[in-house]
């Protein structure tokens, strides 16, 4: 069975859609964040403080591909920042982006600090419009989020994964 991998903006949604997919159909899912806070034991923001950004990306990159076996898999915001880890996405599953725009992450970051690379409105604008780029020609599959209940959404990537679990199933 191929994974599938949520990518998209901070704030998207993808840890969210991966909690609830588990929650409502029980298909197993993983956080790639959560499961690099665990393996080092350290929140994501003390690892940019302690360590920097260059040392972040490597645990991400040897997280992601430790995940061998769970099939939903909801990466952090910058995973697309390695076409090492683009690469690697795209030969073991399939890539779903969670595209949200720029207003609505707006609307849902602006009080939370727990995202190192939120920062100033002119900063965040250049960093969303550089990756949105990345995710869509990335991107197996896009899922529009805006004005969409996480119900929503979790249905659609539900069916698409039911129906990509046949063809794999026939190959
Ligand atoms: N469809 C939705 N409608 C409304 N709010 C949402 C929706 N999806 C997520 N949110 C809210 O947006 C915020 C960010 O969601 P979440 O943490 O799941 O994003 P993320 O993509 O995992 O971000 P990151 O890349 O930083 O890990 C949360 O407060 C969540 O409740
Ligand atoms: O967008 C990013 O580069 C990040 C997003 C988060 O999910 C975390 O992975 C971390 O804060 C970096
Ligand atoms: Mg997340």
């Amino acid at each position: 069975m191929k994974q599938l991998y949520l990518i998209g903006f901070m704030g998207s949604g993808k840890t969210t859609v991966g909690r609830s997919i588990k929650e409502q159909y029980g298909i197993d899912y993983i956080d790639l964040d959560e499961a690099i806070e665990g393996r080092l034991h350290k929140r994501i923001v003390d690892i940019f403080k302690e360590e920097g950004e260059e040392a972040f990306r490597t645990y991400e990159t040897e997280t992601l591909k430790a995940l061998k076996t769970t099939p939903i898999i909801a990466t952090g915001g910058g995973i697309i920042e390695r076409s090492e880890n683009i690469s690697y996405m795209k030969e073991n599953g399939i890539i779903i982006y969670l595209k949200t725009s720029f207003d609505t992450i707006k609307l849902r970051l602006t009080r939370d600090q727990s995202r190192p690379l939120w920062k100033d409105e002119k900063q965040n604008k250049a960093l969303f419009d550089k990756r949105n780029k990345i995710y869509e020609y990335s991107a197996g599959y896009i899922v529009h989020c805006d004005n969409r209940t996480t119900k929503e959404i979790i249905e659609e990537i539900v069916s698409l994964y039911r129906y990509k679990g046949i063809l794999d199933s026939e190959d």
